[in-house]
């Protein structure tokens, strides 16, 4: 199993190329299944959780072609890959793939609105929450789907003529329902409205794919989002908007270490509120025209408080990156997570490096020290590891990072990309 080891001390200096967004990419993916056409998406990430993705559409008969060749290709850092689905093959996700992955669920979507049923496992990923999908099935129902529970599989159907556009008004904020219920109401026979929608950017990039491939959609983006249903989609080409986490969690790694390092091909406005945290904290970050440069020289790290909340509110997917640095800020910091109710595993890891942090329900409370020494610590989740990476980064001594295949479901090269500006990170391969 795949090790990384850290010697922390290093300022970071230089240039890291941001990749295109997992969060994007995997829905995305998933819209192929909605046109026999050609989709085509540049700028895809070579990560664990796309390729297992690719499985899991191949089991649904997409056929996929990545820089031109069926094998997958994994040298270059941003493949175009095109997808066909001539004809869904099989309407069932099973439990062997889905249970891998979140996203995978998502499939429920498409594959209800252009066959008109699908059977698909219960969904797995991080381990940071419950997890429940009874928005995603209370919104496909609003579309006129039939569904069942049975065996830890959802079953849908779509009525006979197909899904009925619908109004649906989340009583909660989910990304990834409001992906599906998006995709699923392109084919629907009617308008669908959509209320308090995800803002998230990613959502605004599936529409303008499907835009692309012949979707009517307004509002993406904003909380109220109107489908008119169309009887096909068509090919498009699309690229996949740059990685706002990955772009977060390199700026925190600067501000962590100190230097100056420019975040290429990404664009502030995607992190928005993560931005004024980070400079709260002492980073200066700058648009330039390549994308952000952020630099922390001299300052210390002042202590900042947070609370997550969707977008445009400070990420979830960034909360343990941002504990990371508060562990060295010069005094008392407060960081409320109100999307998982258990996403703090970090915590226990970070206080084997020497950070102090104590939790009260949902809020930790993170005391600034001196320094970190480094020691083994274990990845729990994705964006858990990397706080880890961020901590050792600037750890006093070798800290090895263990588990790190969670890493690799959404940091791409990471070690080269760090080791570029001047880290002293490896991957150790037992
Ligand atoms: C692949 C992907 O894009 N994953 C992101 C997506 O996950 P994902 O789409 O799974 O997260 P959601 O936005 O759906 O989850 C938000 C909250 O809603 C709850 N909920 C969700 C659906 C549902 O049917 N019922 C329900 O109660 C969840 O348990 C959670 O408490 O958004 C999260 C929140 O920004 C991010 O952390 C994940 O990185
Ligand atoms: C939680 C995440 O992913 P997923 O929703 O796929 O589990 C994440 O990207 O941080």
């Amino acid at each position: 199993m795949d090790r990384i080891r850290i010697r922390g001390g290093n300022k970071l200096n230089g240039v890291i190329p941001i990749s295109g967004a997992k969060n994007a990419a995997l829905p995305l993916m998933i819209a192929s299944l909605l046109t026999s056409d050609t989709l085509t998406l540049e700028n895809v990430p070579h990560l664990a959780d796309v390729e297992q993705l690719l499985r899991i559409l191949g089991n649904h008969g997409v056929d996929v072609m990545v820089n031109g060749r069926r094998e997958s290709q994994t040298e270059s850092y941003s493949r175009t890959i095109q997808f066909t689905c001539r004809t869904i093959v099989d309407t069932t996700a099973p439990y062997e793939l889905v249970s891998k992955m979140r996203a995978s669920f998502w499939v429920i979507g498409p594959l209800l609105a252009r066959a008109g049923t699908a059977r698909v496992s219960l969904p797995g990923g991080c381990a940071i929450g419950t997890r429940p999908v009874d928005l995603f099935l209370e919104g496909l129902q609003a579309l006129g789907a039939e569904i069942e529970i049975d065996g830890g599989y959802v079953n849908a159907t779509a009525p006979a003529g197909g899904l009925v556009g619908g109004h649906y008004t989340f009583p909660k904020v989910s990304v990834g329902a409001t992906h599906v219920l998006m995709m699923a109401a392109t084919l629907a026979n009617g308008t669908t409205v959509i209320e308090n929608a995800a803002r998230e950017p990613e959502v605004a990039d599936l529409a303008a794919c499907l835009t692309a491939m012949g979707a009517r959609i307004s509002g993406a983006g904003t909380s109220t989002i109107t489908v008119e249903g169309v009887s096909s989609l068509h090919g498009a080409r699309h690229r996949v908007l740059p990685d706002r986490i990955e772009t977060g969690t390199y700026a925190m790694a600067v501000a962590m270490t100190g230097g100056d390092v420019t975040l290429e091909g990404t664009r502030a406005e995607l992190l928005d509120n993560a931005l004024d945290s980070l400079r709260m904290a002492g980073a200066e970050i700058t648009e330039t025209g390549s994308g952000l440069r952020v630099v922390r020289n001299g300052n210390g790290i002042q202590p900042v408080d947070v609370v997550t909340e969707p977008f445009p509110g400070f990420p979830t997917d960034l909360q343990a990156q941002f504990m990371a640095l508060m562990t060295r800020s010069s005094g008392v910091s407060h960081i409320t997570e109100t999307i998982f109710e258990n996403r703090f595993m970090h915590v226990q890891e970070l206080a084997r490096l020497g950070a102090r942090i104590s939790l009260s329900g949902q809020m930790a409370r993170i005391e600034g020290v001196d320094r970190l020494r480094g020691a083994p610590v274990m990845a729990t989740d994705l964006r858990a590891s990397v706080s880890l990476v961020i901590a050792g980064l600037a750890a006093e001594g070798e800290t090895m990072v263990n588990r790190v295949y969670h890493l690799d479901r959404g940091f791409e090269r990471l070690e080269e990309k760090l080791t570029r500006c001047g880290a002293e990170v490896e991957r150790v391969s037992d």
